[in-house]
């Protein structure tokens, strides 16, 4: 079996990592993918529904390799549900924004053998300071111990007239709040769906979603070449 699709280059992760990254665009109208289509790049990425086993084997085949496991949820917005009162992250916090992003995120496909061993830490540090300054995502919103520390985050980025996504959430301990708070933020926005990814090993976010009552979506596997 071929593999169809066009080749986009990844223009923020080439900057980012350093490295010419670009994402096969599967599309079965496109013309069949040679190994010389991948010759410019450094990395080549593709996201595959989990489904798709024949072109699992074809990409493999084509010398690329099985990275991560991913699964979407969405999570229905309530008219009414609980205020956690979560607050606004200023540039202030920062720092300590990005010092626990960069630990607290251990399961991630921007791993070693594929990328720097500090690369994934740098990485969702760069995406939760973004989202204080409201780029990519347009919003972080914390949690504070009595002390003022960060307990938990989460960034969110309005997509549509209906949809949020969560890009960034963390707390251990503090899920169902920052769900809460995840929520709370699409209501105010006239919001009525949440959607949340997570890697396919991630079993505490997982059960956290899904007890807050997110239902799964779909599944997908990252693949690199
Ligand atoms: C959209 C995304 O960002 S997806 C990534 C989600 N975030 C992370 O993975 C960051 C690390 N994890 C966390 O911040 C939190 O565990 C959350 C937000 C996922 C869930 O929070 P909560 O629902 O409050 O659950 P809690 O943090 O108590 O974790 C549940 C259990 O999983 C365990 N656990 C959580 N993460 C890990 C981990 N990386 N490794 C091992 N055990 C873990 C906790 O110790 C806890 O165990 P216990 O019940 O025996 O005490
Ligand atoms: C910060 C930032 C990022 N981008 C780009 C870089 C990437 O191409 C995408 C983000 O890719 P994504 O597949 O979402 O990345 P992850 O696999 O790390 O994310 C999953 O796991 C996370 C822990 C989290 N749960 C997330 O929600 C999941 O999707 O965006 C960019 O263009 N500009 C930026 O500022």
């Amino acid at each position: 079996m071929a593999v169809h699709g066009t080749i986009e280059e990844l223009a923020w992760e080439s900057a980012f990592f350093g490295l010419r990254s670009a994402i096969i665009r599967l599309q079965p109208t496109a013309p069949a993918l040679t190994r010389a289509d991948f010759a410019p790049w450094d990395r080549v990425q593709v996201k595959l529904a989990a489904s798709q086993t024949q072109q699992l084997d074809a990409l493999q085949q084509l010398g690329f390799s099985l990275v991560e496991g991913e699964i979407d949820l969405a999570l229905q917005v309530s008219a009414e549900g609980r205020d956690p009162a979560a607050s606004i992250a200023s540039a202030e916090d920062i720092p300590a924004l990005r010092q626990m992003a960069s630990e607290i995120f251990v399961q991630s496909r921007f791993r070693t053998p594929w990328y720097a061993s500090d690369d994934s830490g740098r990485f969702y540090a760069q995406w939760v300071e973004n989202a204080v300054k409201g780029v990519f995502d347009h919003q972080c919103l914390v949690f504070r111990a009595e002390n003022g520390g960060i307990t938990g985050f989460v960034s969110l980025r309005q997509l549509n007239e209906q949809e949020a996504r969560i890009g960034l959430l963390a707390g251990r301990g503090v899920g169902e709040k920052l769900m809460q708070a995840a929520c709370q933020w699409a209501r105010q926005r006239q919001l009525t769906l949440v959607r949340v990814a997570t890697q396919l090993g991630n079993t505490a976010a997982l059960k956290r979603y899904i007890q807050s009552g997110a239902n799964v979506e779909s599944t997908a596997l990252w693949l690199y070449r």
